[in-house]
């Protein structure tokens, strides 16, 4: 069984005559482990995509199934406790919270779900995302780069079935981007964890296993990345 799998996703916003088709039809197998790309310029579908594949927003019509999990029947209060258990979410923003110091910060959904963190498995993240010197700093103490790695650090602390990552690096220069994405490469195969990434960036996209472009809400084509 696949980890996640969609079928004949469709997500329309309006009404014809000026229906947006932001989704048309995708059909979507990822399995365990795997770090996909989703390529396409601006406005071809793909943070809507995103959105549908972590339960953050309902489809007109298809479905998501994750780790075996339909989530277009499930209730919102049912999806937020889903989505804090199994999905890790990676924003380009960072979404960090300012008064809440790295650590913190890395543990709080943990702490949210009621469950006792696992200090060695967020010792190993920590460490291996080269944070172990910044764990009593603040947000506003650390650069962008850092940031990010603080958010991917997070997303991972809940050992989530899937991480999703909007854009990571759309807020970074080129040198943080590759460091950031190095650590996206690392956390996929060292955590053996399974990544799904948006960019609008080709070259952003080769680091994947495997690139899939969209455009107009389909998926055009699939291709390897360079690994
Ligand atoms: N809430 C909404 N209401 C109406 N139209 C929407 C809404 N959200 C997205 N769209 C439209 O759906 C299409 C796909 O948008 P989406 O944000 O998924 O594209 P994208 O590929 O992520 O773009 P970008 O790279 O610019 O973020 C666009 O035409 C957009 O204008």
């Amino acid at each position: 069984m696949p980890l996640l799998e969609t079928h004949e996703l469709k997500k329309y916003y309006g009404r014809e005559p000026n229906m947006v088709r932001a989704l048309d039809g995708v059909n979507l197998t990822v399995e365990t482990g795997e770090f996909v790309a989703v390529v396409g310029q601006s406005g071809s579908g793909k943070s809507t995509l995103l959105h549908m594949l972590g339960g953050l927003d309902q489809p007109t019509s298809g479905y998501v199934v994750v780790e075996g999990h339909e989530l277009n029947g499930m209730s919102d209060e049912q999806l937020t406790i889903f989505r804090r258990r199994n999905i890790g979410f990676v924003f380009q923003n960072y979404n960090l919270v300012p008064i809440l110091n790295v650590y913190e910060n890395i543990v709080l959904p943990i702490e949210l779900d009621g469950n006792t963190i696992d200090t060695d498995f967020v010792s190993e993240i920590v460490n291996t995302l080269g944070l172990d010197g910044k764990r009593g700093n603040f947000p506003n103490e650390l650069s962008g780069g850092q940031q990010q790695r603080v958010a991917i650090a997070r997303a991972l602390a809940t050992k989530p079935s899937i991480l999703l990552a909007d854009e990571p690096t759309g807020n970074l220069d080129s040198k943080t981007s590759q460091d950031v994405l190095g650590v996206l490469k690392l956390t996929s195969t060292q955590f053996h964890q399974t990544i799904i990434m948006i960019t609008h960036n080709e070259q952003i996209a080769q680091l994947a296993d495997r690139i899939i472009h969209i455009e107009d809400g389909k998926m055009i084509r699939e291709g390897c990345g360079r690994r």
